[in-house]
């Protein structure tokens, strides 16, 4: 699903607007309504009282929209607009009539005015500022939103949390906390990013029916990635294949005290398909390998307890190195060897990354296409630090842009950077911050690698299996329990809802 900046989607509702031959306000009334049959199919008519905070633009405008809905079906309603400006938007002043005409008068909030109380069990309604904010509110707006974050009242934010910017970082203590955040058509980039996202802790995207091909048209810099995006990457087996028709796969790692890695990507690359599977690390990791996996080859180093050269006498499908392989001198010095002569698609993670950040000629030997895997301290190492999100974002694409490769930014919501777009992760869940979940990751994108996925494909169809496991790890786990090597028990049943009906498709993506 695309994630469109405020300016596309500003466009949206103007195109929309035009072709369908509507008046603005009418896009409005199905705003507000769609706004409405979410809170009523909730609310299911229970004498709650609604604080319902209208700015003064249009997102206060769709506040008035629901405020008259839920008074027309019996709510009871206190209507506050926030001053803000004296300008008011066209259809803002429409609908304070329409409400007016209902013999509602809403309390006008200024900066003088006393802040309003909240009974606990009550609910707010956020309308002050929606897409079209473009600067710091004032102070006293600031304190008025603090208020509504203190209050025990369960916050519901229209479109986002009033005071987060879509395209650039938002002070804390300048935003509504949302509870829900019932977004039109599209979420918004800020909700998936670790300083903002934490105030939108969930969200639904109505549908407002903004023009279908005119978003279609649109190119995006960010999307997020879910089923239905995923599915048609998938690649159905065939009758008459074999297993060298899906690949010899290379998993490289491992140090002593560290081959636990090693054999948890091994398994998931297994277990994502590739046909065969090797595993090349020191001498101590051959016994375990071979006992915890019969299906892996081992290959040895000369060394027992670190690798100190990396050679096999094949070429791999697809390699994934770096996993518990430390960081030492001959390991780097190793690490180096293979990549000169190595032409194989690459996914490098871990103690692999640690290395590149040590030594940043490395990164002109990978093959165009490495998929690099970091946690948020392996991508600081990687990029440098960044003062926000979105910087970061900056520096990512950068980075990608220099070294034609593409990143996996590891957390709540997986970033694909390729290219010059960013793919969010729609799947897993906080279950999944446990020791060795970016081993398996690794493990599936190379498994991926190994049967001919591209490298942009393998990634985004990895992280999203990858989540998708660890969301099926929670059937039987709690977000306590699950380890990695539940998810990787659970990338079987990932995959199968591949060939699943469209009734399931469905159902999933309302869950998300
Ligand atoms: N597009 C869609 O699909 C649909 C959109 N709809 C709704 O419209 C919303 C966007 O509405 P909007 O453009 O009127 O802007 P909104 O966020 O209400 O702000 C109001 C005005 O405040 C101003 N302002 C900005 N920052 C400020 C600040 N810090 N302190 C003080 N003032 C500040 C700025 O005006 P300025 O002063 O810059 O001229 C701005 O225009 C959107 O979120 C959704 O709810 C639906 O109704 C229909 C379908
Ligand atoms: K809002």
């Amino acid at each position: 699903m695309k994630i469109l900046s405020a300016e596309q989607i500003r466009a949206a509702d103007a195109f929309t607007i035009e072709k369908e031959g509507i008046q603005s306000d009418e896009l409005m009334e199905r705003a507000g309504s769609a706004i409405f049959g979410w809170l009523n199919s909730q609310l299911n008519g229970s004498p709650v009282t609604l604080h319902i905070f209208c700015g003064t633009g249009n997102n206060g405008g769709d506040g008035l929209v629901v405020a008259r809905h839920l008074l027309e079906h019996g709510y009871q309603i206190q209507v506050y607009i926030v001053n803000y400006s004296d300008k008011r938007s066209a259809d803002f002043l429409i609908n304070l009539d329409r409400l007016k005409d209902r013999k509602v008068w809403p309390e006008v909030i200024k900066e003088e005015s006393a802040l309003p109380v909240i009974p606990e069990g009550d609910i707010v309604l956020d309308a002050i500022f929606g897409t079209g904010l473009n600067r710091e509110p004032e102070p006293w707006v600031c304190k008025l939103m603090q208020s509504l974050n203190k209050s025990k009242a369960l916050v519901v934010s229209i479109d986002v949390p009033s005071g987060m910017f879509l395209e650039r970082h938002s002070d804390p203590k300048q935003v509504v906390h949302a509870h829900y955040v019932l977004t039109f058509q599209h979420p918004k980039l800020p909700f998936f990013l670790p300083s903002s996202g934490r105030f939108c802790e969930q969200w639904v995207a109505l549908d407002i029916g903004l023009h279908q091909e005119f978003i279609d048209s649109l190119d995006t810099a960010y999307e997020l990635i879910g089923f239905r995006e995923v599915r048609p990457l998938y690649r159905f087996r065939k009758k008459f294949s074999h297993k060298g028709t899906y690949g010899h796969a290379l998993i490289v790692g491992g140090s002593h005290g560290k081959m636990g890695a090693v054999i948890l990507s091994s398994e998931a690359c297994l277990r994502s398909g590739s046909g065969l599977v090797t595993a090349f690390v020191p001498g101590c990791g051959y016994n375990p390998l071979q006992s915890a996996l019969p299906e892996v080859m081992v290959m040895t180093g000369k060394d027992e307890s670190e690798l100190t050269e990396i050679r096999m006498p094949f070429t791999p499908s697809a390699v994934g190195i770096g996993m518990g392989m430390g960081t030492s001198k001959a390991s780097i010095a190793a690490f180096r060897a293979f990549l000169e002569s190595n032409t194989s698609p690459l996914v490098v993670d871990a103690d692999g990354l640690n290395a590149i950040s040590k030594d940043r000629s490395l990164l002109k030997l990978m093959p165009p296409g490495t998929v690099l895997t970091p946690h948020p301290g392996e991508l600081e190492r990687l990029i440098g630090p960044w003062k926000d999100d979105f910087e970061k974002l900056e520096m990512a694409r950068k980075f990608v842009g220099e070294h034609h490769c593409l990143l996996v930014i590891k957390g709540a919501h997986t970033m694909v950077v390729s290219g010059t777009k960013g793919y969010v992760n729609s799947t897993g869940n906080p279950g999944m911050a446990t020791a060795g979940s970016g081993d398996v990751l690794t493990g599936v994108i190379t498994g991926l690698l190994s049967q001919g996925y591209l490298p942009e494909e393998a990634a985004l169809m990895g992280v999203y299996i990858h989540g998708r496991a660890g969301d099926l790890c929670l059937d039987s786990q709690s977000m306590e329990s699950s380890i990695a090597s539940d998810i990787t028990a659970h990338i079987g049943a990932a995959f199968r809802e591949f060939y699943t009906e469209d009734s399931d498709e469905k159902e999933r993506e309302v869950r998300e």
